[in-house]
């Protein structure tokens, strides 16, 4: 099991506030045979209706779907669209007690008449502008008592005025006494940019906006470097920007550190797809609130959303379908010990792809002794991964003599592969590792101290690629030389017979 799918279990039970607009999407779904006479306009038949919570309500209900316990912020009319859009938050599981239904304000609803998967036309009713002074000061005391307890506040900012003043001011004052998560999806982040949330969740034309770049239409790849060229987090004041980019998945945005790229689980191509931004802000809230790290929690997120928006309409994960969906795309471990250089390139680059720092150091460990363990699990810890580079049996004897290797290369890989703080090896035939560095990568090149950086060659290769050289402390009177000295010195002089090649 993944650390992500062990995350799922901790979103149960944990205690998440939504604030924001909430609204009604209203779907009529029918068929549509052929055009009017008088207009080219679809004839629609047979329409089935069906209500959806939308925008914050949405949001509510896919946390709530995941197995939070949720309270949702929000406005409503005391109209038929308010005791609807109530009724079906009663129904997923959302607390209502924060759900203001004023007199004189009608429900936002949006109704969309859908044929062939296809939205034929959304027309919009209800109010969306500020609130009276009297509702937004019912609103802000439903949110402070709401907060009491919050492991996670979202803020689900659609820019039809729940998030007045008077909330933002009830934010900024639980922002100074809570340790819970601020996470906001908003239309405009600079708005909340002062509350420093733990993450903002634009989408990608919203994130081109804000950094006044242009959004990339090309691949992944193209479409993270358009966004990483602005200062999102700088912008946002939060620690995670947490870019959705639909087919794309999501990228993780941090000052100081590489983007971490996160792909889509699933592809569907949705009639315009709608709410999938709702579930990943949710799922991503949980995530965080169940202890999860940034990109865990992406992770979870984007697996949510690909099951929302594989569904018709706005829609929902729940904690099974998202099990599911993670325990289908659970990545393949690579093997700890990789045939070639080129393996060593496919993994540095799925580490990298996971945020990981790679640590790499070499050498012959012919006879494994307590000053290898010690340095190597002092490089383990420089990092997220270890990776050893074995020089082979070729290797050895030119480096150290006809006599050695005592084990042959596939032994001594054996060996070190079954250290728990080895994570993978791979053997090189040169005199140095430096085509092994080119191919891995690494963040980190760890050598034992009794090397000083004059006598490594393949440093100069690390630090082109943009790594950098620890040179760790000695365990003096460790050594495999020592070892086999010692063992010649107490037992009759035979010659140690060097290692059979084992192809
Ligand atoms: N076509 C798709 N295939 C797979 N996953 C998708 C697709 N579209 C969206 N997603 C998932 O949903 C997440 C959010 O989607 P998107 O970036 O479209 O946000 P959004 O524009 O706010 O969505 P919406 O406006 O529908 O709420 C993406 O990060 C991705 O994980
Ligand atoms: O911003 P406008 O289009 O006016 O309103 C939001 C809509 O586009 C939809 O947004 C999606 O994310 C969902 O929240 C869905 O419920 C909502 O109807």
């Amino acid at each position: 099991m993944t650390s992500v799918e062990s995350l799922v279990d901790a979103l149960t039970g944990r205690s998440v506030v939504v604030v924001g607009d909430a609204m009604l999407d209203r779907y009529g779904t029918g068929a549509a045979h052929r055009l009017a006479s008088e207009a080219p306009a679809p004839i629609l038949s047979d329409i089935a209706w069906k209500d959806r919570a939308g925008g914050a309500a949405n949001t509510a209900a896919c946390a709530a779907a995941l197995g939070a316990n949720v309270s949702l912020v929000a406005l409503a009319g005391a109209d038929e669209g308010g005791r609807a859009l109530q009724a079906l938050l009663a129904k997923c599981g959302v607390a209502t007690s924060g759900l203001v239904r004023g007199c004189d304000r009608r429900t936002m609803i949006k109704t969309r008449l859908m044929a062939g998967g296809q939205m034929i036309v959304r027309f919009d009713e209800g109010d969306g502008d500020a609130p009276t002074e009297d509702l937004a000061m019912q609103l802000a005391d439903r949110l402070r008592q709401a907060l009491d307890g919050a492991e996670a506040v979202i803020v689900s900012d659609y820019a039809y005025g729940a998030i007045c003043p008077q909330i933002l001011d009830v934010l900024a004052n639980w922002r100074r006494k809570s340790r819970g998560r601020l996470i906001a999806d908003a239309r405009d982040l600079r708005r909340l940019a002062h509350l420093r949330p733990c993450a903002v969740t634009p989408n990608a034309a919203e994130a081109a906006r804000l950094g006044g770049v242009t959004p990339a239409d090309g691949d992944a790849g193209a479409r993270v470097a358009a966004l990483a060229g602005a200062d999102l987090p700088g912008l946002t004041g939060a620690q995670n920007v947490v870019a959705t980019l639909d087919r794309d998945g999501a990228v993780v945005l941090r000052a100081g550190k590489p983007p971490l790229h996160l792909p889509a689980t699933a592809t569907a191509e949705g009639a315009g797809v709608t709410g999938a931004g709702d579930t990943f802000a949710a799922a991503l809230a949980l995530g965080l609130a169940a202890g999860g790290d940034i990109a865990d929690a992406a992770r979870l997120a984007c697996a949510a959303a690909g099951v929302a928006v594989a569904k018709p309409g706005t829609a929902t994960c729940d904690a099974r379908e998202l099990r599911g969906v993670l325990a289908k795309t659970r990545p393949t471990p690579m093997p700890a010990i990789l045939p070639s250089a080129a393996a060593l390139a496919s993994l540095g680059d799925a580490l990298r792809a996971d945020g990981a720092r790679i640590v790499f150091t070499n050498g012959c460990f012919d006879l494994l002794h307590e000053g290898h363990l010690a340095y190597l699990e002092e490089a383990r810890a420089l990092g997220d991964v270890l990776v050893v580079g074995v020089n082979s049996d070729a290797s050895v004897r030119r480096l150290k003599g006809p006599s050695r290797p005592v084990n042959a290369c596939s032994a001594r890989m054996r060996m070190l592969a079954a250290l728990t703080f080895v994570d993978h090896v791979a053997a090189f035939d040169e005199d140095t590792p430096e085509a092994l560095i080119r191919a891995l990568r690494p963040h980190v090149f760890a050598k034992g101290g009794d090397y000083d950086r004059a006598a490594l060659p393949e440093a100069a290769a690390v630090e082109e690629l943009g790594g950098e050289v620890r040179l760790l402390r000695y365990r003096t009177g460790k050594s495999t030389t020592g070892i086999i000295a010692r063992i010649r010195d107490a037992a009759p002089c035979e010659p140690v017979a060097p290692a059979r090649s084992v192809s």
